[in-house]
């Protein structure tokens, strides 16, 4: 069994990155479960991937090993790809998903079904010592719905339809979500590549 660091403080994408890496004996560690109290690291890019390397070095540099950032966030195209990558603060600096989705909605008031659409973005970077740090995107492409459904998940899951469903992704099994989520496209981009090494 191999472990990897992921540089997240976000337990709900290491639910997901627990469920993806599982099948390939892989075991992943978060910041939250390190010994030692990791300081935020602030976000300062503009793009994901500037922010996914700010995460990835920064954690890279101070342990010495290998590590995997993910910055990912939700553009809905009728808000100019907001709130993108200002999505985990889209309501304020404390991180509340409740009001960040309810944000959107209100953004999106009045705005009829067809020009809901929107996607989720996932940005990974894998920083290695002494080596270029690497990018691997992946999109899932959806629509917004007008009220939360469903408790699976986090973030913007009870508001995004993906493409072809009847369900948000907070009514998804963590196994359906994980065959068609950002996440899973990132990361299958990643381990084609760690293949290739
Ligand atoms: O699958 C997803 N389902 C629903 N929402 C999602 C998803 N993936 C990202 N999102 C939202 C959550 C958060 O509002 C933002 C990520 O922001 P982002 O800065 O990458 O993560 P974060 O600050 O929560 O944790 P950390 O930086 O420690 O990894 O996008
Ligand atoms: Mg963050």
């Amino acid at each position: 069994m191999k472990e990897i660091i992921i540089a997240t403080k976000n337990r709900g994408k290491m639910k997901d990155f627990e469920a993806l890496f599982t099948p390939l004996n892989i075991k992943v560690t978060s910041l939250l479960d390190l010994p030692e109290d990791i300081e935020d690291i602030e976000e300062t890019g503009t793009t994901f991937e500037e922010n996914a390397a700010i995460k990835a070095e920064a954690i890279c540099e101070k342990f010495g090993i290998a590590v995997i950032a993910d910055d990912s966030g939700l553009e809905v195209d009728a808000l100019n790809g907001e709130p993108g990558v200002y999505s985990a603060r889209y309501a304020g600096e404390k991180k509340d998903d409740q009001a960040n989705l309810q944000k959107v909605l209100a953004e999106l008031k009045g705005v009829p079904d067809h020009k809901r659409t929107a996607r989720f973005v996932c940005v990974l970077a894998v920083a290695q010592p002494g080596e270029k740090t690497v990018f691997k995107r992946g999109e899932c492409e959806g629509t917004i719905g007008q009220e939360p459904i469903g408790e699976n998940g986090f973030g913007y899951d009870p508001i995004f339809f993906p493409i072809g469903s009847d369900h948000t992704m907070a009514e998804m099994s963590p196994a359906e979500k994980n065959k068609i989520s950002h996440r899973r496209k990132a990361l299958d981009q990643l381990i084609n590549w760690l293949k290739e090494q």
